[in-house]
């Protein structure tokens, strides 16, 4: 289970890295990393911060060029590749980045439409409007988001359009960077419940990095752990439970761990207390009557 390297058909394999290597100056992010992502699974991916998860995401996606390692998506190597052919790759997937990273002098309709226009330029603009229509009701958000601008959006609604422009090409893998952070235990909970939706009903495979462990418990197949410049363990979160690594006992045995995996009362009690008072300060934030402070890190 260790290093995922079991031979199953490369057709059941989404994304495949081997012997990955990342370096910022004398910093090695990663050393001679290997991953598998199957067809159909949400893969959780977490580690300490600084582990370097959004690198190896963006080394997927290719936005960072990885000094040693091959990595193939779809079976189709991406490094080196030539421009079209890699575009070919790219309009099955979709990324929603931490933050959402929309235009902000676009409309959210208008975001959802930039990947559109991009791979399909003959559409007419009656089309990519009802598209767009579309995305942004699947993606749990109210017609009348369509015509506004990120600035207008609450955090919640933001992290909802991002992953409206995501659906844009109906992509068969969707990555996620840490997509519940800052939402309130509500909203992340339904955000949850979204992706799995979207995985049933569209038979996605999800790259998944967070750090929320209710996340994890709830909607994730396996869940891959960042440590010491590679990928340390995969598997299920019972798998992983199983080794006798201090992170990963730390990570899923202490207090929050347990209270996520529904076994510490006293946590569990402790977050009903306080929950609606951190949950009605967080919508009055969002809602601009007071600011954000103390909102922020939330436990779920
Ligand atoms: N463009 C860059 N230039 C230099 N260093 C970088 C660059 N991008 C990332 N790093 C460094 O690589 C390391 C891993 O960063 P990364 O953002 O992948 O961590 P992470 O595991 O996603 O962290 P977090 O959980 O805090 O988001 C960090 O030390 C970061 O400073």
């Amino acid at each position: 289970m260790k290093r995922d390297t079991d031979d199953r058909c490369d057709d059941d394999i989404v994304v495949r890295v081997r012997g990955l290597a990342n370096r910022f100056g004398e910093q090695a992010v990663h050393e001679n990393l290997d991953l598998e992502v199957r067809r159909g699974e949400i893969l959780g991916v977490v580690g300490g911060s600084g582990t370097g998860k959004s690198v190896l995401m963006r080394s997927i996606i290719g936005l960072q060029t990885p000094a040693e390692g091959e990595i193939a998506v779809f079976g189709e190597p991406m490094i080196g590749r030539d421009e079209t052919e890699a575009k070919n790759v790219r309009r099955r997937w979709g990324v929603l980045f931490q933050g959402g990273a929309l235009f902000s002098t676009l409309t959210v309709a208008e975001n959802v439409q930039v990947p559109l226009r991009e791979y399909y330029r003959r559409l007419d603009q009656r089309l990519l409007d009802e598209i767009a229509t579309y995305k942004v009701a699947m993606s749990g958000l109210p017609p009348e988001a369509g015509p506004k601008y990120p600035s207008e959006l609450s955090g919640g609604m933001k992290k909802r359009a991002g992953l409206a422009r995501a659906l844009a090409l109906d992509p068969e893998l969707l990555f996620l960077d840490e997509p519940t952070a800052g939402l309130d235990p509500i909203g992340a909970a339904a955000f949850d419940e979204l992706i799995l939706e979207l995985k049933a009903t569209m038979g996605l495979t999800v790259f998944l990095i967070t750090h929320d462990l209710d996340t994890l418990y709830a909607i994730c197949d396996r869940v891959a752990v960042l440590a010491d410049r590679k990928v340390i363990a995969i598997g299920t979160i019972e798998e992983l439970l199983a080794l006798d690594h201090p992170w990963i006992q730390e990570y899923f045995n202490g207090p929050r761990g347990r209270a996520a995996a529904g076994g510490d009362q006293d946590l569990g009690r402790a977050e009903r207390e306080e929950g609606p008072r951190l949950r009605e300060q967080q919508r009055q934030a969002e809602a601009g009557q007071v600011q954000a402070q103390g909102a922020e890190g939330v436990a779920r």
